[in-house]
């Protein structure tokens, strides 16, 4: 990984270069080169921590006089416990995987001695932009170099110090190996990711990950295809036969475990009929948690009545807005969902209201009908439906990715959590043995065989 000091377009054209050097590399060597990462990180973990120390320090300063939100802070701070150790264990895990690249998929036989066979391959280039959160780096440094891809880097700006160190001990590791330092490059100013996104001629593809304006942004400037990862506007819907416990316990995970993370939940949707049954429970915990709910008249009304006094003083009126915002904080809007003599109705009404305000990442649902489930998960356009468990679930680690770019909210060519799949493409190739197409034309010699052959 190299620092990149020279102009975007001298960073891109090295990262092309490399390409091609990382594209003819065995899977041993890639999996040494990330070896040598994981063992390069560990052994600089106080150096890292006071790095980032050094970022939370400016950072914390600029929260207190109200110029950065509390979940950028979180985001940063790479000395919560397990950070520092998960990051490196993405880095074993994405190396125990199966190679990404050369995977068949498809061999038919064309012809006698000409075989066709479809197969994945790396894409490239890969321009990835992303927020303030230090071990994100080494996530996407590691699924790059095992799915063969170059790639140029840029992090949010609170987490400078904490990228650079993390960059250099990624290089100087990388010295020992046999991929190319430029394959992965760190750029660390905002200024240079406009010249990068015209340079199509080096760069494949485009992946930001953060607010919507970013994703906006490169998909206006961009030269290149952009797979956006933007903003996680999640939803819960409770149906009236949910589990009361369960709804608490996974409402409350889907909240709390982590709010500043884009798949935590941020607006909870009641069905009528449970707003006395299960509602109460969820919001007990929640309140219990530091959560702020936001109730509609419907839902505040009917908690109003049963949770204890102190607990009903804390709820609050929600704003149409409120049903809008992604607030990566512990705050958490409820609607109420009417209910319709066709329980399906109700469920179809939760469904439109989350096309509507949603952001098409993660969305869930609790309920113990699978009929409900089926159609609540059929009609939610999003790229990950969850039925009876947390929306932090949609993660690449969780998915048994190793670790991920991120959560891909468009539609091509990758959705959802990002792994190694998600950063390949496929490529055509035939063996032949002389044949040329007019021998197969009008008055040709031969016939098409087109079999399909096991794999
Ligand atoms: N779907 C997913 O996988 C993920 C989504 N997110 C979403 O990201 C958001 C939070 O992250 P946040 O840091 O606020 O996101 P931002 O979009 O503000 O920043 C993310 C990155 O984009 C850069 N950036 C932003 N705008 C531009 C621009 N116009 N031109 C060039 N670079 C730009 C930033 O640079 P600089 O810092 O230099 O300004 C930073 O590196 C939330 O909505 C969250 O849900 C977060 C992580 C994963
Ligand atoms: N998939 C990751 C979250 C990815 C994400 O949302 O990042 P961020 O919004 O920067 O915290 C996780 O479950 O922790």
């Amino acid at each position: 990984m190299s620092l990149t000091n020279g102009s975007p377009a001298e960073a891109a054209r090295a990262a092309k270069l490399s390409s091609r050097t990382l594209a003819i590399l065995s899977t041993e060597d890639r999996n040494s080169a990330l070896q040598s990462i994981h063992d390069a990180l560990s052994a600089a973990k106080s150096d890292i921590l006071q790095a980032n120390a050094r970022d939370l320090e400016i950072a914390t300063k600029s929260a207190a006089d109200g110029e950065l939100s509390q979940s950028i802070l979180k985001r940063l701070d790479l000395s919560r416990p397990g950070k520092f150790e998960d990051m490196l264990k993405g880095i074993l895990d994405v190396k125990g995987l199966e190679d990404p690249v050369g995977k068949v998929d498809m061999r038919t036989e064309l012809d006698d001695g000409l075989i066709l066979q479809r197969q994945s391959c790396p894409i490239g280039v890969l321009l990835i932009i992303f927020e303030a959160r230090p071990e994100v780096i080494a996530n996407i440094a590691s699924l790059a170099i095992k799915s063969a891809n170059a790639a140029i880097l840029k992090g949010g700006k609170e987490s400078t110090e904490s990228f650079k160190i993390i960059a250099t001990v990624i290089s100087k590791a990388l010295e020992s190996t046999k991929v190319p330092n430029d394959s992965i490059q760190l750029v660390t100013t905002r200024d240079a990711v406009d010249p990068l996104l015209q340079l199509s001629q080096y760069i494949d593809l485009v992946i930001p990950r953060g607010s919507n304006e970013l994703v906006r942004h490169c998909q206006r400037m961009a030269h290149m295809p952009v797979l956006g990862h933007a903003d996680g506007l999640c939803h819960y819907y409770i149906h009236p036969d949910a589990e009361p416990e369960m709804a608490a316990s996974v409402v409350v995970d889907s909240k709390t475990d982590y709010p500043a993370a884009c798949n935590s939940l941020e607006s909870l949707l009641v069905h009528e009929d449970a707003l006395k049954t299960i509602l109460p429970g969820v919001a007990s915990a929640l309140l219990a948690k530091g959560v702020s709910l936001r109730c509609d008249p419907a839902s505040k009304a009917a908690l109003s009545g049963t949770l204890d006094k102190d607990q009903a003083a804390k709820l609050q009126d929600a704003g149409e807005s409120d049903f809008d915002t992604e607030f990566l904080d512990l705050i958490l809007a409820i609607k109420t969902i009417p209910k319709t003599e066709d329980a399906l109705q109700a469920v179809d009404t939760a469904v439109e209201h989350i096309n509507m305000h949603g952001s098409h990442h993660t969305d869930a649902i609790l309920t113990s009908s699978e009929q409900i489930a089926d159609r609540f998960c059929n009609g939610v356009d999003s790229a990950c439906k969850f039925w009876n468990c947390s929306t932090r679930m949609s993660d690449g680690m969780r998915f048994g990715f190793g670790t991920e770019v991120g959560i891909s909210t468009n539609k091509v060519h990758a959705r959802g959590p990002v792994g190694l799949e998600g950063l390949c493409i496929h490529e055509y190739r035939i063996k032949g043995s002389g044949q040329g197409a007019a021998m197969y034309g009008a008055g040709g010699s031969r016939q098409w065989k087109h079999k399909r052959l096991p794999l």
